[in-house]
């Protein structure tokens, strides 16, 4: 798959026989359902062709002289039942349309959530969102309506040109002249309409995105003034959503249109030449009745088939996006069956990597033991691969040759929901989401209870906070944690690791300074959460990384030396001149973060 095919660029034609493979997926769980309420359409519309036959012979014996009460009778039952049984059979293939949306949905989320980070990097989330939402939702015809009405118009056309070639042959030649000559001109736009739809739903996808983008970075955006050029962005994307749409609805009323153009311009002829057939004595008058109502029922079908391929083309294209974001790459994780006890270890051996192929490899031998318990900081400038070190421990990513141990165990060994459960993970920009702190708090750890809740905001120094707060653990913390600050977040980050009861503690400190209170709880916390757990830190305080039992510096994606802060500080230039500078530079000075 190249880079163009994913999610979030242009989405990709599908050939006519993919489309169908992909369709069929989507109908096949719900093929019984779908047969069913086409049977039900079916007998409503066999009612309502008979309805001409019984109207023919009604003006028969009204010539005849005879009684109509019976037929009139027929009549009627015919009109109420057909009327009956097709809104139940309309009934059942719109609950069964509801539920392919559903299905689709279900399958998109289970599978978006649980996408290779690499993919998810790759994608738009916005785009991703909008294909779960909004494409879903022009599934539902397409799957249902559109392949019932296929068939059952295609069935009600067949039988209603069959009774007209043995009311009258001649009368049906022309019929068929006129509809095949107008419906064929208008199949020829037919790929429009798909090719409209398509650039809409992209346009939505891309409104998605910008928007998704504006309320990720809510204050960025108001502080850089930006709130007009990111509405134009949007705007310019809904309006784009609109063109395409407007070209897909003048398309769709192209089609539409011929329909009614080709049964009018079929009636008139009917009624001029099977006029003079009834003049000549070719045929009775009830016969030309019985035609002309042919006609008139005529509409039914081919404005069926005509929906269906109009739904088809709209469908396919939403298929196509849904397809696309199917086929992006999922990890495998499965239920976890255990994790081993006690601090786990890391080993990197000549670990190489690179993010992607085009880019130039960000750890080239990477190297580092550390053992169970204790503390390890990893220092270097910016840009050396000290993230990134974490990110193939957590197996986020997969190291492109050398090896990661996890207790001695290769990290692509370990059954990935094992290996996680093992790890508390703080991001550097310590996300808190939206939500109450409870929530955030046992997001890791759902089954945790009030003690060991207790237990971790102590360890975490979030007691204080807690207490603080009107509604305590309840307390809402807004999108993205607004409502705390830089320093609480971090800490309800922390919390919320540890709550897990990892093996292994990876820690990216944030590069935000901290006031002097919250340097040293969180340098106490780290010495104390170290007795137990293995705790990996990307320091960038010198306070943590003299607390550190061994320090990895690392440069340009290697590792320059390995030391204690005074080892390092004698023998590696680098670390010297880090430690004078950065680190340094972040000694405790106040600030308005203090809980
Ligand atoms: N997801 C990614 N995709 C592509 N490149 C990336 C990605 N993440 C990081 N990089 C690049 O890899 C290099 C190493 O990044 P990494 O985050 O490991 O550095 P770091 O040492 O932790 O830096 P800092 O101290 O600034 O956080 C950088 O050049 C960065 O631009």
């Amino acid at each position: 798959m190249t880079t163009d095919e994913r999610a979030g660029a242009p989405a990709a034609r599908l050939s006519t026989s993919e489309t169908w493979r992909a369709l069929y997926r989507h109908f096949r769980p719900h093929r019984w359902a779908v047969a069913l309420g086409a049977a039900f359409t079916l007998v409503g519309a066999a009612s309502a062709l008979a309805q001409p036959l019984a109207a023919k012979a009604l003006v028969d014996r009204l010539g005849g002289g005879g009684s109509i009460t019976g037929i009139l009778v027929l009549l009627t039952a015919l009109v109420v039942l057909g009327t009956a049984v097709e809104s139940v059979g309309a009934y059942i293939l719109a609950r069964t349309a509801e539920s392919v949306v559903l299905t689709a949905r279900r399958t998109l989320i289970g599978r978006l959530l649980r996408l290779r980070l690499p993919e998810m990097e790759r994608a738009q989330p916005g785009d991703l969102m909008s294909r779960v939402t909004s494409d879903t939702t022009l599934l539902r015809s397409v799957t249902t309506q559109s392949v019932v009405s296929a068939g059952t118009g295609g069935l009600s056309l067949l039988a209603t040109i069959a009774l007209m070639g043995v009311m009258d042959p001649v009368l049906l030649g022309v019929t068929l002249g006129v509809i095949v000559l107008v419906v064929g001109a208008t199949a020829l736009v037919m790929p429009r309409i798909a090719q409209a739809t398509k650039r809409s739903q992209e346009a939505v996808g891309e409104m998605s995105t910008v928007l998704e983008r504006a309320f990720g970075a809510f204050r960025t955006v108001k502080a850089s003034g930006a709130e007009d050029r990111e509405t134009a962005v949007v705007e310019d994307a809904a309006r784009r959503a609109w063109r395409h749409g407007l070209r897909s609805a003048k398309w769709e009323a192209v089609a539409w249109s011929s329909v009614g153009l080709a049964v009018q311009v079929s009636f008139l002829a009917v009624l001029g030449i099977g006029g003079a057939r009834v003049a000549s004595g070719a045929i009775p008058v009830s016969t030309l009745v019985a035609f002309l109502l042919f006609l008139f029922y005529l509409i039914e079908p081919i404005s069926e088939l005509m929906e269906a391929a109009t739904q088809y083309q709209v469908g396919s294209a939403a298929i196509a996006r849904i397809q696309e974001a199917e086929r992006l790459e999922t990890e495998t994780l499965t239920a976890p069956s255990g994790t081993g006890s006690g601090p786990a270890a890391v080993v990197f051996e000549d670990v190489t990597f690179h993010y992607r192929d085009d880019l130039p490899p960000v750890h080239q031998g990477v190297s580092f033991t550390v053992p169970g318990a204790g503390t390890t900081a990893f220092v270097g400038p910016s840009g050396a691969g000290k993230t990134t070190v974490f990110g193939l421990i957590e197996r986020f990513y997969e190291a492109t040759g050398g090896r990661v141990l996890v207790d001695g165990k290769d990290v692509r060994d370990w059954p990935l929901a094992d290996l996680r459960a093992s790890i508390g993970y703080v991001e550097q920009d310590a996300p808190v989401l939206a939500g109450t702190l409870r929530e955030n708090l046992v997001f890791g750890a759902p089954d945790a209870d009030d003690e060991q809740i207790t237990q971790v905001l102590v360890r975490a120094r979030l007691d204080a906070l807690v207490e603080r707060l009107p509604d305590g653990l309840e307390t809402v913390v807004g999108h993205r944690g607004s409502k705390l600050s830089g320093g609480e977040r971090q800490r309800v980050a922390i919390a919320r690791a540890l709550l897990r009861r990892p093996r292994l503690l990876l820690l990216d400190e944030a590069t935000s300074q901290l006031d002097a209170v919250n340097e040293m709880a969180l340098r106490d916390m780290v010495a104390e959460v170290s007795r137990e757990v293995t705790v990996l830190v990307v320091a960038h305080r010198l306070s943590t990384v003299t607390l550190a039992d061994r320090i990895v510096v690392m440069d340009a994606g290697k590792v320059r030396a390995v030391g204690s802060h005074h080892e390092l500080m004698a023998a590696d230039p680098l670390y010297g001149e880090l430690a004078a500078t950065q680190f340094l530079a972040s000694a405790p000075r106040a600030s308005s973060d203090a809980p």
